[in-house]
């Protein structure tokens, strides 16, 4: 990509798109578009190919997508499929109607199989059943690699597919059902603090009520009080978190100096010269994360020390666990050239110094 590359940046004000849009501005690039969903809603087909037709793209990094937690994916069942697919639909196929000459899609390490063995390498893709709490989502997501795919098949286009492990990071979603884990946790535990420090003020400004009777009975629902906290789950599950700032940088990285065929296969020749033969193993698609998890327990009692919050953590089996484990395997993105460079307790320091300025 040159620095007058036009570069589209869908979904820029989320947690991975602004840090994408960050990361190519630091880089001196100066002709990226976006728009807001408000502006341009990515599931309509007509607005979708008439912002094409005007803008005509030469890159693409497709981060806007319907995103949420454990919870909200597995009651908006409907949503997270239909949205999913129809923004990746409209972009990818609009992509190769105006010959983006790249374009990077965002899928999720929930694509893997539930019971996949750790780590998880991109062939595990498609060899087992799905975990059940997110399973639309991971169907959308996994509709997206292989439209992918197919169109660098048929239509020889370049399209990068990338599957990243859970993020953080500034501008992450911070609402206590609808979001993750991390930027839940950090929420619920500071508004604990507060309120076993009494500083009411704050926790009615935080959350945007009249009076502390209001504050507290809101914070009740989601098990939260001056004295302990409710964990999601019973604890065990684990999961691997990459700062989203790390992995803009990653996607940057591989818009900049990868191709769709280092992706693909240099195992796998055939695949990219277009032959009929159909390879044992189809690599499509690459993971990105750190390769370290930590159970959901030692996340809360990291996030609990670095906020300073005394009481204690109450784990709640009604909730769902969902996966236990998807620890990613980053291999092939090491070798590719890549490596984070955020380690998980600075990157919950970093969020929690965010989340309080914002607060200010
Ligand atoms: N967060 C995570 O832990 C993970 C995320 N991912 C994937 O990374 C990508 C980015 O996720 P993340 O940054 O967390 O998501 P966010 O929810 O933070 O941001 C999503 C963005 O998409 C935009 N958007 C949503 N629906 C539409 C629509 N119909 N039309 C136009 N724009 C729309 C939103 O626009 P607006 O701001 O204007 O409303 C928002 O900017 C997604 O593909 C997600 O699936 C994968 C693994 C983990
Ligand atoms: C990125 C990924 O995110 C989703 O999958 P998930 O990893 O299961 O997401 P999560 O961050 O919401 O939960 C992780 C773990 O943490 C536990 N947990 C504890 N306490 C809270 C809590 O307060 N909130 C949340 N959300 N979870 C909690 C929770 O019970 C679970 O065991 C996908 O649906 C899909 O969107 C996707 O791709």
């Amino acid at each position: 990509m040159d620095k007058q590359a036009k570069i589209y940046v869908a979904g820029h004000r989320g947690l991975v798109g602004s840090a994408i849009l960050n990361n190519l501005q630091g880089k001196g690039y100066n002709n990226i578009i976006t728009r807001t969903h408000k502006e341009l809603d990515l599931t309509n087909q007509l607005d979708v190919a008439s912002f094409f037709e005007e803008e005509k793209p030469e890159y693409v990094f497709l981060a806007a997508a319907k995103v949420g937690g454990i919870v909200a994916n597995n009651v908006y069942r409907a949503d997270f499929i239909y949205e999913n697919m129809m923004i990746q639909n409209n972009v990818i196929h609009q992509s190769y109607v105006h010959q983006v000459k790249k374009l990077l899609f965002l899928g999720s390490t929930c694509i893997y199989p539930k019971n996949a063995p750790q780590p998880m390498k991109e062939e595990y893709l498609l060899t087992d059943t799905l975990e059940y709490t997110n399973e639309p989502y991971a169907i959308a997501k996994i509709a997206g690699i292989k439209m992918c795919e197919s169109y660098n098949l048929q239509y020889g286009t370049n399209f990068i597919s990338v599957m990243p492990t859970n993020l953080y990071g500034p501008n992450d979603n911070f609402d206590l059902e609808k979001s993750h884990v991390l930027p839940a946790l950090i929420r619920k535990i500071h508004s604990a603090k507060l309120l076993s420090e009494t500083k009411f003020d704050e926790v009615i400004k935080d959350l945007n009520v009249s009076n502390i009777e209001e504050a507290k009975a809101y914070l009740a629902k989601f098990g939260v009080s001056e004295n302990s906290v409710e964990v999601w789950g019973s604890g065990k599950p684990k999961r691997e978190f990459l700062w989203s700032e790390d992995m803009a940088d990653a996607c940057v990285f591989l818009m900049e100096n990868r191709d769709f065929g280092d992706v693909m296969a240099s195992r796998h020749p055939e695949l990219v010269s277009g032959s009929l033969k159909q390879p044992e193993i189809r690599n499509t698609h690459i993971n990105i994360g750190t390769g370290v998890d930590v159970s959901i327990k030692e996340l809360a009692e990291t996030i609990k020390d670095i906020v300073g919050f005394k009481g204690n953590l109450v784990f709640n089996t009604e909730k769902p666990d969902g996966t236990m484990r998807k620890l990613t395997d980053v291999s092939k993105l090491n070798r590719l050239g890549w490596k984070h460079k955020v380690e998980l307790k600075k990157g919950i320091e970093q969020i929690y110094n965010w989340y309080l300025e914002i607060n200010e």
